[in-house]
């Protein structure tokens, strides 16, 4: 059966643990379907991963419906979910046109990082008939705002302005919320405070799913490792049973452990 968002519904709904990896490629999206991941992230990390930049920002809509169309084929019954590039999203009129072109290229969701600026815009996206995932937190594409790869929600402040977004941005129509890069107890707090499933990365083992990038799980990071990463093939001995190993560690939650959480 394919997983859809009622599917990640039901899992918040038992408190079961959902799986999401990234793949940017039609073999890559066979592999990690078959092995039983819920949801497939076409991420624009693939600027990094695989084209090399220092950030996601030069990642072009053209590229997104390229891996978008090439991981579809591959495809076994996950949810295909896509990442919208830096500043396709910037008025809700771009955004509609950019959706409906990764939507076209086989998504059946698309993911926007910001806060409650973008609620207008997610509810122009979610009552025209497309899905959105809002992504919180460390925002990538907010690097240079940033000034860094940082966790975010550390101060009390911050971490009551996240819970007032990830609010306001389901009211307005999110179907599901991403937080990257924040504290466990406040990744716990916000998947609580609503209704629509939480996916985590480097959020602690309390949201109702987790997602990696497929690179990272395999070991095969370069540069610096965040916190949060887990090398799956270390202990196996395939791609296909890393994969495996990942799935079963989130749905038992014994991934992410302490040593790849934010405490505060
Ligand atoms: N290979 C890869 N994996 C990712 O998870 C990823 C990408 N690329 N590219 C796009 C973004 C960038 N991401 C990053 C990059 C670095 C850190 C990092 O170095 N974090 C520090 C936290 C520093 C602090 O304490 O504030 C860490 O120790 O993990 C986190 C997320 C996540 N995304
Ligand atoms: C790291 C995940 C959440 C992402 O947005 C990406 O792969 O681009
Ligand atoms: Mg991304």
């Amino acid at each position: 059966m394919a997983v859809t968002i009622n599917t990640l519904r039901e899992y918040k709904q038992k408190g079961e643990a959902f799986s999401a990896l990234t793949s940017y490629d039609a073999t890559f999206a066979q592999v990690v379907s078959e092995a039983g991941v819920d949801v497939i992230l076409i991420g624009d990390s693939l600027g990094m991963v695989l084209q090399g930049h220092d950030s996601t920002l030069p990642v072009t809509m053209d590229q997104m419906i390229y891996h978008v169309s090439s991981v579809a084929k591959g495809n076994r019954g996950s949810l295909i979910m896509a990442d919208m590039p830096f500043m396709t999203y910037g008025t809700t009129e771009a955004a509609l046109e950019n959706a409906a072109e990764l939507m076209r290229a086989g998504a059946h969701m698309v993911k926007l990082e910001g806060t409650d600026w973008m609620t207008d815009t997610i509810s122009a996206l979610s009552e025209r008939g497309v899905p959105v995932c809002a992504h919180l937190g460390l925002t990538p594409q907010f690097v240079n705002k940033f000034g860094g790869y940082k966790v975010q929600g550390r101060d009390e402040h911050a971490a009551e302005m996240m819970i007032e977004h990830a609010c306001e941005l389901e009211a307005a129509g999110a179907d599901v919320l991403l937080l990257e890069c924040v504290p466990a107890p406040l990744a716990a707090r916000i998947t609580q405070a609503v209704k629509a499933p939480v996916i985590g990365i480097g959020a602690g083992a309390d949201t109702d799913g987790q997602v990696l990038v497929v690179h990272d799980m395999l070991g095969i990071t370069t540069g610096r490792k965040p916190r949060f990463v887990k090398d799956f093939l270390a202990d196996t001995g395939s791609v296909q049973q890393a994969v495996e190993a990942y799935v079963k560690a989130v749905r038992d939650r014994s991934f992410p452990a302490e040593e790849h959480t934010f405490k505060a």
